[in-house]
């Protein structure tokens, strides 16, 4: 569905040499990137700031001609193909709308047929499903300008799949949005996902949305790829661990050990600690625990993917 061989991607961008004078230097903003992404596959695509994220959703989308290397999606190259790439394609640029401020949301999706033009019968099937899933009904009668960013960007998101485009690239889709909004849009997302026939590309600088949605993620770093598999290989990779966290009735004996695990954490005088599950299964670690103390509450803590990710970003 998308492929990309060698992609780069460099900006001539003039620097300050001196008091007066200026340099100019090219920046690799993508540096050789190469992703083969299937149907309906559900990729994050994340990264520090300036890793080259948007730049290389805009070589995606046609919006910039790459350096060198090459790219399709659908099968057609993105920038001389962009016309008939953009009614196979859905696009959410956080910053950029294809709503009409001016416009009710209503009257901006009824355009958005006759431009893409979408069957009747079609429009009105994906409109009824976004619409109930992203509860547009309070709101669709509202100019796009009084909308909030959270109601905006539900609008934005049917706006990109009132065409049932094949591809859906999102920049930033939860960025800024409240807890609500937020949850609806990744409700939204997932059960598009789950549908299986959409694929979905997102950047994104909220993990939360990665753990919710994606199978696949992509990391890159100074405009290369760093690590492209799934969270669980992430975590493998870096040697994350499940913790055990237990409230006790009395402290651990003295010189206590569980085996395959590591005590990380001592609190509250003794009577909470933490081990890190390394050989041990959850299973086997509690009932050692239970056997040897006496228990009030126990959790299974999985590992933090913002540790990994900023362990990975300290890296590069
Ligand atoms: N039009 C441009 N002209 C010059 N340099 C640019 C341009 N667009 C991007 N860059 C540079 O290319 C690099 C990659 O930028 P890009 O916007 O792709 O990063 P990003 O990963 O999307 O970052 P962010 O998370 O901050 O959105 C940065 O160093 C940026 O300054």
């Amino acid at each position: 569905m998308i492929e990309m061989q060698d992609l780069k991607k460099d900006f001539l961008v003039r620097v300050k040499a001196g008091r007066l004078r200026r340099e100019k230097r090219t920046v690799a903003a993508v540096d050789g990137v190469s992703l083969r992404i299937g149907r309906g596959e559900m990729v994050g695509y994340i990264g520090p700031n300036g890793a080259g994220k948007s730049t290389t959703l805009k070589m995606l989308t046609g919006v910039l001609t790459p350096t060198s290397g090459t790219v399709s999606v659908c099968g057609l190259t993105p920038v001389p193909q962009r016309t008939t790439l953009a009614l196979r394609i859905g696009v959410v640029f956080g910053q950029r709308s294809q709503l009409w401020w001016d416009l009710p949301l209503r009257e901006s999706f009824a355009l958005l047929r006759h431009i893409y033009r979408v069957p009747p019968a079609d429009h009105a099937a994906r409109l009824k499903r976004c619409r109930d899933l992203l509860d547009l009904d309070e709101f669709m009668d509202t100019p796009v300008r009084q909308l909030s960013l959270g109601q905006r960007m539900r609008g934005e998101l049917t706006a990109a799949l009132l065409h049932g485009p094949e591809v859906l690239f999102l920049d930033e889709p939860t960025i800024g949005l409240d807890v609500v909004s937020k949850q609806a849009v990744r409700s939204f997302l997932a059960e598009l996902g789950a549908a299986g026939d959409t694929t979905l590309v997102l950047t994104t600088h909220d993990l939360a949305d990665i753990e919710r949605l994606c199978d696949r993620l992509v990391v890159i770093g100074h405009g290369r790829v760093v690590h492209d598999g799934s969270i669980e290989a992430l975590h493998a990779r870096y040697g994350s661990r499940r913790s055990l966290v237990a409230d006790l009735e009395t402290p651990l004996p003295d010189g206590f050990t569980l085996p395959g695990t590591t005590l990380a954490a001592v609190t509250a005088n003794g009577h909470r600690v933490t081990f890190t599950l390394d050989s041990a299964t959850a299973g086997t670690a509690v009932a050692g625990l239970v056997a040897a103390v006496p228990v009030r509450d126990l959790s299974v803590l999985e590992p933090d993917i913002e540790d990994v990710v900023a362990r990975l970003y300290a890296e590069r």
